[in-house]
């Protein structure tokens, strides 16, 4: 058995990694971010993992996300590819929770971040109310389905993962996350809606006012104090690639200008190995077919490198 968790006793740094690939482009409207778990690991991240000594679980694999495709969908919804959106999510959840009770640490590569309907239900079944999330981001992701703009579902994963939504096309979704056990840092392209939302429930963020105001590193402490102050808590990190500055992560769907550097977005990983709660990381948004090749390949090659730091990596 994996932890221990009505004592706080989960794994910490665990030794196994799953790798979850997650080729799914039905949250949003640009084609090709589906392509980024195989960039991702066609550049080497499962071998650069192997390299730093992690044991990759051999239920690592791919979810097929194109055999759930409904054939038949409901009319007049306000969201796009909702029932699409949620068999592969469903499905999602099921291998996330899975490779956390064997004690492993699952690894999504997205994948637009719809997907994190799934991989925070997934841990959330495991790790019950001693589950914190680390939402970094350019966007708070947590628009009211009957709300968004867009009718993006990648612009939604928090308002279903929270609960403010109990949309009867996710009625699989059980369990919730409160509002006081989520962070937000990187913020910096919030919808009216999501406004309201975050105000409401009185929703921890840090946006980039504060990472200018105060550094990463004190953002990142300001953080992890919130949720989880003895740093003896499991802690799911859902990273949106584009919470880093377009001129470093080029190829993304929704790219939004001053965002993190290079070391920012690092530092903010390598802190977050350093606790050693990391128990889920998802990883989104690389669209492989945004931009010409050096920004294809800028965004893969650190899209790998964001993932190694948070599983530990460090120079010394
Ligand atoms: N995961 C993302 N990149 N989300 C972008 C969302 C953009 C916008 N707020 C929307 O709801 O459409
Ligand atoms: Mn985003
Ligand atoms: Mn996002």
């Amino acid at each position: 058995m994996f932890a221990d968790i009505e004592n706080n006793k989960f794994i910490k740094k665990p030794s196994t990694v799953s790798i979850i690939s997650f080729p799914f482009n039905g949250g949003q409207s640009h084609p090709g971010v589906e392509l980024g778990p195989k960039e991702l690991i066609g550049l080497g991240l499962v071998d650069q993992l192997k390299e730093m000594g992690y044991g990759i679980a051999e239920t690592s694999g791919v979810v097929d996300t194109e055999s759930l495709k409904p054939t038949v969908v409901a009319k007049g919804l306000n969201t796009n590819n909702t029932e699409w959106v949620s068999a592969a999510c469903k499905e999602l959840s099921s291998r996330v929770e899975a490779e956390c009770r064997k004690g492993f640490l699952p690894v999504t590569l997205g994948g637009d971040h719809s997907l994190a309907i799934g991989t925070l239900n997934g841990s959330l079944k495991v790790f019950g109310d001693k589950l914190r999330v680390l939402w970094v981001d350019a966007h708070a992701d947590i628009n009211p389905l009957n709300e968004t703009a867009s009718g993006n579902l990648h612009g939604c994963p928090l308002a279903l993962v929270c609960g403010i939504d109990k949309s009867p096309f996710f009625d699989w979704i059980k369990e919730h996350l409160g509002f006081d056990k989520l962070v937000y840092i990187g913020l910096r392209d919030v919808d009216l809606p999501e406004q309201k939302v975050i105000k409401k429930h009185n929703i921890k963020a840090f946006t980039m006012y504060h990472i200018d105001k105060y550094g990463i590193s004190k953002v990142f402490d300001m953080a992890m104090d919130y949720i989880n102050p003895n740093r003896d808590l499991p802690v799911h990190m859902s990273f949106d690639v584009d919470s880093m500055d377009p001129s470093v992560i080029p190829a993304t769907g929704t790219p939004v200008r001053g965002g993190m550097t290079f070391r920012e977005g690092h530092f903010l990983c390598e802190a977050m190995a350093e606790t050693g709660c990391l128990v889920a990381m998802d990883l989104a948004e690389v669209n492989p077919l945004l931009g010409d090749k050096e920004a294809q390949f800028k965004t893969i090659d650190i899209g790998c490198s964001l993932v190694r730091s948070a599983l530990g990596e460090t120079l010394l």
